[in-house]
């Protein structure tokens, strides 16, 4: 098997920079070199040490490499395969990071020498954060990671791709290019237009000043609309076809929603609620999550100066970090409420214990009071 020793990595923003930072981690021992259209990305990436060489140019980036990752939006491929296609080595592997794999197909088959292995990729994970700064070299752990060949991918090149994915951590599926559009209409594009549009609703009716009220619920299911503007207008034109259908499914069931609520079908409404639930219950926990999970404890607190200060202070005079901490205004009353975030159970079951003996004795794992009377 195809084992790559000069790794070229184009575009080091947030998938990019990720990867180079996870070959590190995995004990990559080859050469990762760098080439972004930002002089100020290369040398921070320089500095993070996720590259080992920064280019300028990627003509000369690409000439005695071994394997190319394109990792800028999918927009700027045609003009980066264009002016590298006449430099690259005989026996080099193209692969790529975007978000949709049918386009980038048609560009590859456009773009490059037909004797050049390419194969898509595209990890599942990523963050609404871009840049390098944003980077981790934990991005990729757990996450699962799409290949897309062509018909002239050989077997050695998705087994060399293979083995590099699972060194960072990260699972490789094999699928078709259009089979992968489907599958990413439906799990990440569709969810990013929902968010966008339920983000916009804020604007909508500005008579009302909402969003100083937000709360969890409205944070969590908006998260990903933070995401690149630019990156998303690419994937929503790239993937249209996909995301036309998709918005069509969606125009269907809003209609019946809409029709049920207003005749008072209850059952119907009902039913529509627990049928969501049975499918958001049984999505598998920590399938991608690079993001650690967090024990969270919430506790009533008086409203009244310093008792943030006491609060934190017991909790650090103890050698236990805390990962987050919020004020959730949302509570009504004499009362405050804080959230806490601690990275291991045993933190939490600490600090727990040292919390409701301590003077906070409202003090509960995140869930244990909330759930009550939710059924
Ligand atoms: N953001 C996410 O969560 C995910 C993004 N992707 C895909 O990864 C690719 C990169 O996205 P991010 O890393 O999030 O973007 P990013 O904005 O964090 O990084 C992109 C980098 O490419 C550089 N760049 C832009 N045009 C360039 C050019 N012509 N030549 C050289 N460098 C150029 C930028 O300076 C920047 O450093 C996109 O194709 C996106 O679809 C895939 C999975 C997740
Ligand atoms: O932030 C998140 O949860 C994401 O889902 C990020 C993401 C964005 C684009 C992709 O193509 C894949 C993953």
């Amino acid at each position: 098997m195809q084992k790559f020793q000069r790794i070229v990595i184009i575009g080091m923003g947030l998938i990019g920079g990720s990867m180079a930072l996870a070959l590190k981690k995995s004990g990559f021992e080859g050469e990762i070199i760098g080439y972004d259209v930002s002089k100020d990305t290369l040398e921070e990436a320089k500095i993070l040490r996720a590259i080992d060489t920064s280019c300028a140019d990627p003509k000369e980036a690409v000439k005695d490499a071994n394997l190319v990752v394109m990792a800028v939006p999918v927009g700027y491929y045609a003009e980066i395969f264009k002016e590298i296609a006449p430099f690259l080595p005989e026996n080099v592997v193209v692969t790529d990071v975007g978000s949709v794999k049918g386009y980038v197909e048609d560009v590859v088959d456009a773009y490059l020498p037909r004797d050049i292995q390419f194969l898509g990729g595209h990890p599942m994970a990523g963050s609404e954060k871009g840049g390098l700064g944003a980077s981790s070299p934990s991005l990729y752990e757990n996450a699962y990671y799409f290949l897309t060949p062509n018909k002239n991918t050989t077997e050695d090149t998705i087994a060399a791709l293979e083995a590099l994915i699972r060194n960072m951590g990260a699972f490789p599926v094999v699928v078709a290019a259009d089979e992968h559009d489907k599958i990413v209409a439906q799990i990440s594009h569709m969810p990013h237009l929902v968010a966008v549009l339920l983000a916009n609703t804020l604007e909508r009716r500005n008579s009302i000043c909402y969003t100083p009220f937000v709360g969890g619920g409205f944070r969590d299911t908006t998260r990903i609309a933070a995401g690149n503007p630019h990156m998303w207008r690419d994937i929503f034109f790239y993937n249209q076809r996909e995301i036309l259908e998709g918005i069509e499914v969606l125009e269907v069931m809003l209609k019946e929603f809409k029709e049920i609520l207003r005749q008072e079908r209850t059952e119907e409404v009902l039913d529509t609620l627990k049928k969501a639930k049975t499918i958001r219950d049984a999505i598998p926990l920590g399938a991608r999550d690079y993001i650690p999970p967090l024990y969270e404890l919430i506790v009533d607190v008086e409203d009244r100066p310093g008792v943030l200060g006491e609060l934190t202070q017991l909790i650090g005079d103890n050698y236990i970090n805390i990962k987050e901490i919020e004020i959730l205004h949302a509570r009504e009353g004499e009362r405050g409420a804080v959230r806490i975030a601690l990275s291991s159970k045993e933190g939490q079951e600490k600090a727990f214990d040292l919390l409701k003996n301590g003077g906070f004795p409202l003090t509960y794992r995140k869930g244990e009071s909330e759930d009550v009377g939710n059924q």
